[in-house]
């Protein structure tokens, strides 16, 4: 297929869902265009993983619609979660599975070229320090050994859009290194990248744009600077302030 960058967007408009009648995300548009990446954040329960859920279309919204590449997810739920991969903020982990099985599985799951996506397995695994560990079964890993198998799974598949979810907890600062690398060179290839994360210092060495939910509706997106401007904030502040104000405008609604 020939690849035409401005057809590879996310487009997520006018989006309301949530786990009963009463959303939990109202009204989310939110475009992320080829090569971008944006971080989504706020406080807990705003509504950020329900935002991931309805992406990775495990939750049917109330309104609005989701589409990558012009692939509408409700219409073509199939061909739109293969151009998806999924970086959890808890690790799937098959207890009975070796690391090597867990990988046989993505390859299988997203159709990739064995040998080709076995060259870069091994690249993968050399960089986060598994590479002697295909044997093994992941159930018995650390948590940050069971993240890095998530990393290595999702970087594996080559899906235009990455969806990762807190990855910053429990990675060493290699692993974080280069994690944020191949961030960095996935929007270079010109792939989507949506994140959540609490952890900004870690962040912004990869993603620039930030969209700010706050109960369940996307309350402003621009550059940390531009952010710092919108709420007020001081060049001195922490972004700690942010959060603060973010939680005084909840208590006031
Ligand atoms: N399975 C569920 N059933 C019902 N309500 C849920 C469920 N999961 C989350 N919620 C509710 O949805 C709201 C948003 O939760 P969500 O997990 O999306 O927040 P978040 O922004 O990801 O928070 P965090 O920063 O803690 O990960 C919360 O009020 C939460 O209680």
């Amino acid at each position: 297929m020939k690849k035409d960058r401005e057809n590879m967007t996310l487009e997520i408009s006018h989006l309301t869902g949530g786990y009963s009648s009463i959303p939990v995300i109202k009204d989310v548009n939110l475009t992320i265009a080829s090569g971008e990446a944006i971080g989504l954040i706020g406080l807990n329960g705003a509504g950020k993983s329900t935002t991931i859920k309805h992406l990775l279309g495990l939750l049917r919204p109330q309104a609005g619609k989701i589409t990558l590449n012009g692939i509408n997810l409700a219409e073509k739920p199939a061909e739109f979660k293969k151009l998806v991969a999924y970086i959890p903020e808890t690790p799937v982990i098959y207890p009975e599975l070796t690391l090597k099985e867990h990988l046989e599985l993505t390859i299988l799951a997203y159709q990739l070229d064995t040998d080709k996506a076995w060259e870069k397995a091994k690249e993968l695994l050399t960089m986060f320090r598994l590479a002697d560990k295909l044997d093994w079964l992941p159930v018995h890993f650390s948590k940050g050994m069971q993240q890095k198998v998530m990393i290595v799974a999702a970087f594996l598949t080559d899906a235009q859009l990455l969806v990762i979810d807190e990855p910053f907890t429990g990675l060493d600062p290699l692993a974080v290194a280069n994690f944020i690398g191949l961030i960095k060179e996935a929007q270079e290839s010109g792939k989507e990248i949506l994140m959540t994360t609490h952890v900004l210092a870690d962040a912004q060495k990869a993603i620039k744009t930030y969209a700010i939910l706050n109960q369940g509706t996307i309350e402003f997106t621009g550059s940390l600077d531009e952010i710092r401007d919108h709420y007020g904030l001081e060049a001195s502040d922490s972004f700690d302030k942010l959060y603060q104000l973010l939680y005084q405008e909840q208590k006031n609604a």
